[in-house]
């Protein structure tokens, strides 16, 4: 197969989706890969590294997209790159695409076939290639969060750590998964006093389990989520129903009632946000400030952290890469139910249902358009946002 690699353009995006040992691994299997020059410098890795490799380089994205049978990205694809992708062409990588309704409906326009990291999953709903984002995210949260409390970025002026004979500073973290567990290390590391909430109890009891009077586990509902919200420095928001647009467990009314200054780091903004204040920034503008309280919702958070973030995405994305690559489409998808999991768009169809669900499209099982699998994709959740 040949194999594309594209310099990401999102704004600030410094990651890249596959490192010279992954072009290694695939060329050693007889495949092609081809990398836009400059496609590594954001990490810090050479063009020299990548010709050492076995990759061939290429001058312009459209050489890459116009040759490449697969395009393994992170980032979805921005308005330039919409129609440079093409029927049957493979595009792996993140999508998110519940809140990108133009972007969905270009990709189902070029019948693009859509492998979304962020959607394979487990048997157990396990995410393995959001894992890593989310445990960089989910640690940047904590860090982010407290930088803009401090008084010359806007904030309270709380020390999240408090210092003896002074109260510590509240973190209420909504959703205990992978960003949640994450950003629960820190706080804790930090010294914050930490509420984590979840509707899953069995992860409430997994994290008293570990961290016992350390940290208050409180389910999530209306009550919990707005007493902790109204009585917390720091929120961070880290709900996911995968696929699907995120609810707003954290509502207007609620951020109203929240500390002048205080600070929210909406982390499941790529899903469309879990707050009802929040929408998209950018790491160059990060934050906003909605009834006097600080929003921070950048949607590519481990982009500038792109050393640390690319060796960890790739340690998970390549080996799908090297199956797809090896197999082809269609085998790899039927043999593999996880990856299987991750195929949104297939010949201008949308066949995953939490987004079909977000978006209003009719939901076409992939097994309906001749690909067979096992079963169908199986969601931990049901509860959506139109
Ligand atoms: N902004 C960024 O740069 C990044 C964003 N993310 C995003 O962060 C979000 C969270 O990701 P993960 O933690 O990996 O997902 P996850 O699936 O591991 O965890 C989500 C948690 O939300 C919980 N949940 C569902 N409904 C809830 C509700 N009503 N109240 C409280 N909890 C609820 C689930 O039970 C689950 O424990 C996703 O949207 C993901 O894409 C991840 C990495 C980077
Ligand atoms: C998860 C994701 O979209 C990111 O790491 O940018």
């Amino acid at each position: 197969m040949i194999v594309g690699i594209p310099k990401e353009i999102k704004e600030d995006e410094y990651r890249v989706s596959m490192i010279p040992s992954g072009v290694s691994a695939l060329v050693g299997r007889g495949h092609r890969v081809l990398v836009e020059k400059g496609a590594g410098l954001g990490c810090l890795i050479s063009d020299e590294e990548y010709v050492a490799a076995g990759a061939e380089l290429l001058d312009s994205p459209e050489a890459v997209y116009s040759l490449s049978e697969m395009i393994v990205k992170v980032k979805e694809p921005q308005v330039q790159e919409y129609d440079l992708l093409r029927e049957g062409q493979i595009l792996y990588a993140y999508l998110h695409l519940a809140p990108m309704p133009e972007l969905t409906a270009a990709l189902l326009r070029n019948k693009v076939t859509c492998i979304a990291y962020e959607t394979i999953a487990l048997d157990d709903g396990t995410l393995p290639l959001l894992v890593p984002m989310s445990q960089v995210a989910g640690r940047m949260a904590v860090q982010v969060g407290a930088h803009f409390l401090e008084k010359t970025q806007g904030g309270r002026g709380v020390l999240l750590g408090g210092v003896p004979g002074v109260r510590r500073g509240r973190v209420a973290i909504i959703g205990a998964g992978a960003v949640g567990r994450a950003a629960l290390q820190m706080a804790v590391g930090i010294g914050a006093d930490v509420y984590i909430l979840d509707i899953d109890s069995s992860r409430l009891e997994h994290l008293d389990s570990v961290y016992g009077n350390r940290i208050t586990t409180l389910m999530s509902n209306q009550e919990n989520v707005s007493q902790s919200v109204r009585n917390s420095h720091l929120v961070i928001g880290s709900v996911l129903i995968t696929g699907a647009l995120a609810p707003h467990v954290v509502t207007r009314d609620m951020v109203r009632t929240m500390k002048p200054r205080t600070v929210i780091v909406d982390v499941a903004i790529d899903q469309g946000g879990c707050i009802e204040t929040s929408r998209p920034t950018t790491h160059k503008h990060p934050t906003y400030m909605v009834d006097d309280v600080i929003h921070y919702c950048v949607p590519n958070m481990p982009g500038i952290v792109a050393r640390t973030s690319t060796f960890a995405l790739t340690n998970n994305t390549l080996p799908y890469a090297l199956k797809l690559a090896d197999l082809g489409f269609d085998r790899a998808i039927s043999l593999d139910k996880p990856l299987s999991r991750g195929v949104n768009c297939y010949k201008g169809y949308v066949t995953y249902e939490n987004v079909a669900r977000s978006l209003n499209y009719e939901y076409i099982p992939l097994q309906e358009l001749g690909i067979p699998i096992y079963d169908l994709p199986s969601d931990r959740h049901t509860q959506t946002r139109k």
